[in-house]
């Protein structure tokens, strides 16, 4: 449904150019749920900005974008409109910044559905009381005539999902939907997530660096670092099975309920996107980093059902270092 291809996003600055993706190949099918993780800014939010056609003007995008074969980069702003929330829904980290606090949240949910489809107001404002409730937004009538800021955070991003899924999407974008919001509310937000995505059987594109979300909703996982995916497959072989020392890294940084055992941060910070390194991009902080890694990009290559991109790969690594991608036990 959604296949992203050696899709590349540079942003032209004072200082230089920002070079924020450096070709991501995705692809996400029918009702399923792919997430993408990473450190803040590995161009998770670019990716998926360039796929809503979202970015500012004067980004550079090559690639494509295939959504149901028709590449988004080559269509016009006008036939944009129309998949923008008739056939992608959205919603981002904040949801202030997707409401307007001068509207009632009932006729903003409307007026994104007369948007898209010929209705009545009055069957309009009607729809938003019946997607309010759909969200699990109590006493919806009522609350379809409050304003923004009556709500908490939790109902606010109910009523963003609202507006997203208001002309049934068949793809959700999701950017850190949870992120600002409470842990008991995060939880709640993330049930509801995977409710309307069963009940409307929709593809779910879900952005996050809490790798607990990734193992609790996705199907499949792409892991990026410095505008890269680096690992990328089914969430049960990356997660269980990491094959990439960045993945490993970021699997043995991650908080585990009950554990007593001293988080391992990975050293070093990602690099600088305005001049990134000529190999590896993760070798001046990997732990097993050959020569070659900081001279050349390694290629993908394909190990069980994932793609990784990693020397340590190569047949001649493993000779001489006897390096075994599943020793490594998480
Ligand atoms: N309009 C812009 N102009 C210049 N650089 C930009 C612009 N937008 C994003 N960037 C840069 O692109 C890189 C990727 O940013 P992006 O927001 O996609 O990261 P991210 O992985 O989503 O991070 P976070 O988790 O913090 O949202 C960053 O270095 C960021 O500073």
């Amino acid at each position: 449904m959604l296949q992203i291809k050696d899709l590349k996003v540079h942003f032209p600055t004072q200082i230089g150019t920002v070079q924020a993706v450096r070709g991501l190949d995705l692809t996400l099918e029918e009702g399923k749920t792919l997430s993408i993780v990473g450190e803040s800014g590995s161009g998770k939010s670019v990716a998926v900005q360039s796929v809503m056609r979202l970015l500012p003007s004067h980004a550079k995008i090559s690639g494509e974008i295939l959504w149901n074969g028709k590449n988004l980069l080559g269509l016009a702003e006008k036939q944009m409109q129309s998949v923008r929330g008739r056939e992608i829904g959205m919603i981002f980290q904040d949801p202030m910044t997707s409401l307007n606090p001068t509207m009632k949240v009932g006729h903003q949910i409307a007026e994104s559905i007369l948007q898209h489809e010929r209705m009545s107001a009055k069957k309009a404002v009607e729809k938003a009381v019946e997607l309010l409730d759909l969200v699990g937004i109590p006493d919806p009538r009522r609350r379809a005539a409050s304003y923004p800021h009556q709500f908490s955070g939790g109902m606010r991003q109910r009523a963003v999902i609202a507006i997203a899924i208001a002309c049934s999407p068949r793809l959700l974008i999701a950017d850190e939907p949870t992120t600002a919001l409470d842990v008991t509310v995060q939880a709640q937000i993330l049930e509801l997530l995977k409710d309307l995505q069963k009940q409307m059987g929709m593809a779910l594109l879900l952005i996050t660096h809490d790798l607990a979300v990734v193992g609790e909703v996705a199907d499949e996982v792409a892991v990026m670092y410095a505008g890269k995916p680096i690992e990328y497959g089914p969430v049960e072989d990356v997660l269980h099975r990491p094959t990439h020392p960045y993945t490993q890294g970021l699997l043995r940084s991650r908080p585990i309920p009950g554990s007593r055992e001293p988080l391992i941060s990975i050293p070093g910070t990602p690099p600088d996107l305005l001049n990134p390194p000529q190999g590896c991009a993760f070798a001046s902080r990997c732990p097993h980093a050959m020569r070659i890694c900081k001279d050349y990009q390694p290629d993908v290559e394909t190990i069980d059902n994932k793609q990784v991109a990693c020397w340590l790969l190569h047949p001649q690594a493993k000779e001489t270092l006897g390096w075994n991608s599943y020793s490594y036990k998480a």
